[in-house]
């Protein structure tokens, strides 16, 4: 289990903004930290690893008190069992494959596991290739295998795969779980696409503004009525029958407007009714 009671004062574009930040979260799971840029999220994970500081609370990991401001304990980054994948993977660019994987390890620590990685990520033809010769998917599947070769019990990920295009992003969250279920790891993703979360985690956490909001299952967060559920768009154009032409992420969908005329620039919410069987 971990515990965590956060506070922190953050320097954002618009001033001060209190962070503050209380969950627990059970061994095992798959947890996503949900919400707008700048909410707050990869704070969090850099607290949790060491990295920043918080000016008050504590972060209790199975029984092990890691940082308690009452106390003045802070136990440094190296101490804390944790593999971590941030936005920018820092690989060594003059290693190969391998050396990477091996270089996360200390020297007495057995080579083994290195194969098993390379297996598990589809990287075992690619273990001599030099990093710079790799693609950014097969990057990142190298900093993923370096995260887990000590076995970490905790693995934080701050938005490991949105760098990638949607058919990589696709394989790679397949390698994630395989790895989350085969090591029995206790995973934080820092996500912003509901589409990774559903798939992925057993439990999303919803931050606005450095405030913990509310701690659900995917399901219950994205579906009808839930907090995320709305899907918005932008209207581009009005085409020759009067439908609006809404941008939705990446698509674009030609839709009838019912009441309100609906002007291009627009922002407007779609809901959903129909349901039709494809196979
Ligand atoms: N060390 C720091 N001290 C004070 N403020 C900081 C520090 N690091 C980041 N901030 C500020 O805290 C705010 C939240 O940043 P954070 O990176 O945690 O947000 P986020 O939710 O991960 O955003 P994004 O989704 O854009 O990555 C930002 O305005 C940032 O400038």
């Amino acid at each position: 289990m971990i515990s965590f009671s956060l506070q922190k004062t953050l320097h954002t574009a618009e001033g001060e903004m209190q962070l503050q930040v209380n969950a627990q979260v059970e061994k095992g799971k798959f947890v996503s930290l949900y919400g707008a840029s700048g909410a707050g999220k990869t704070s969090i994970l850099r607290m949790l690893a060491g990295f920043m500081k918080p000016d008050n609370g504590f972060i209790n990991v199975n029984n092990a008190v890691w940082y308690d401001a009452s106390r003045e304990r802070d136990l440094a980054p190296q101490q804390r069992k944790i593999g971590f994948v941030f936005q920018d993977y820092a690989l060594f660019p003059n290693m190969n494959v391998r050396e990477n994987i091996l270089f996360a390890l200390d020297k007495n620590e057995p080579r083994n596991i290195v194969d098993e990685l390379l297996e598990v990520t589809g990287l075992t033809n690619l273990a001599t290739r030099k990093i710079q010769t790799l693609s950014g998917g097969q990057q990142q599947r190298v900093a993923l295998a370096r995260a887990i070769a000590k076995k970490p019990p905790i693995l934080l990920l701050d938005e490991p795969l949105s760098a990638i295009d949607n058919l990589m992003r696709e394989q790679l969250q397949d390698t994630l779980k395989e790895i989350h279920q085969r090591y029995a790891l206790t995973t934080i993703l820092v996500s912003h696409n509901p589409r990774e979360i559903i798939k992925l985690s057993d439990i999303v956490i919803h931050l606005e503004q450095g405030r913990f909001r509310q701690q659900t299952t995917p399901a219950l967060f994205f579906q009808n009525g839930g907090e995320a559920s709305k899907i918005t768009g932008n209207i581009i154009s009005i085409d020759k029958n009067g439908h609006a032409v809404v941008l939705i992420e990446n698509r674009l969908v030609s839709l009838p407007v019912a009441e309100e005329r609906p002007a291009v620039n627009d922002k407007v919410e779609i809901s959903c009714g129909d349901l039709k069987k494809l196979s």
